[in-house]
């Protein structure tokens, strides 16, 4: 089965047992780039249920390397037993490494925060607009998952503006504000500060 759209097309699924529990996995990929991303789902949904999902933007660092610079890998997994808590969910796992600039420019960028720039000037000061993504491929996933109306779980309301933008009903927002160390936590309060995170002032209170 493959369903071409403008840019995106899918591509196959196949089962995906994890340390949560038992999902599938659905590849896509965006013609033009020849950019591969997922979709991981479980449980079961008629066609007018909320689903709740979560879109996630890879980072190599957090999600696979046990950064604890960002809050990346603490939100996955957290984004994983909330989907298998409530019974059913799909995580859009979007390879737009480093907010779309690439692993290793986000590298370079962590290297200017090392020196005192904070996550918005490292990548302006590298020639970058703060944020590149782009969520076009999610109306596809959505819709070759057969979902309509999502429970959205992010702290980023430009996600779910995109959504909205694309057709797509957001029900409800849940935070997942998981995750905060020492070493995010000057990240973290830049994205509420600068990037209109929505996260709790109070987690950034001196203490
Ligand atoms: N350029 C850049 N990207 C970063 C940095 N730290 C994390 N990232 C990337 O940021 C992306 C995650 O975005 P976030 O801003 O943490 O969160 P979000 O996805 O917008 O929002 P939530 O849904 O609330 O998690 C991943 O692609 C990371 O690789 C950084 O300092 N610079
Ligand atoms: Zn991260």
């Amino acid at each position: 089965m493959s369903h071409a759209t403008n840019q995106f097309e899918y591509v196959s699924s196949a089962m995906l047992p994890t340390r949560f529990g038992q999902f599938t996995i659905h590849g896509f990929v965006e013609t033009s780039s020849q950019q591969e991303h997922v979709a991981l789902s479980y449980g079961e949904w008629q066609a007018d249920d909320v689903v709740p999902i979560r879109i996630h933007s890879e980072c190599l660092t957090g999600d696979a390397l046990f950064s604890t610079r960002c809050d990346c890998g603490f939100q996955l997994e957290k984004a994983l037993q909330n989907i298998v808590e409530q019974g059913k969910g799909v995580l859009l796992y979007l390879r737009q490494e480093g907010r779309g600039i690439g692993l290793l420019n986000k590298i370079r960028a962590y290297k200017l925060q090392d020196s005192g720039m904070d996550t918005v000037e490292a990548n302006e000061h590298l020639g970058f607009d703060a944020d590149l993504r782009d969520y076009g491929i999610c109306k596809l996933m959505l819709e070759t998952l057969k979902i309509d109306k999502v429970a959205l779980m992010t702290n980023n309301p430009k996600k779910r503006k995109a959504l909205e933008n694309m057709g797509i009903n957001v029900v409800s927002r849940t935070p997942i504000d998981h995750g905060l160390t020492l070493d995010n936590r000057n990240y973290l309060r830049t994205k509420t500060e600068k990037m209109g995170h929505q996260f709790d002032p109070h987690l950034f209170k001196d203490k």
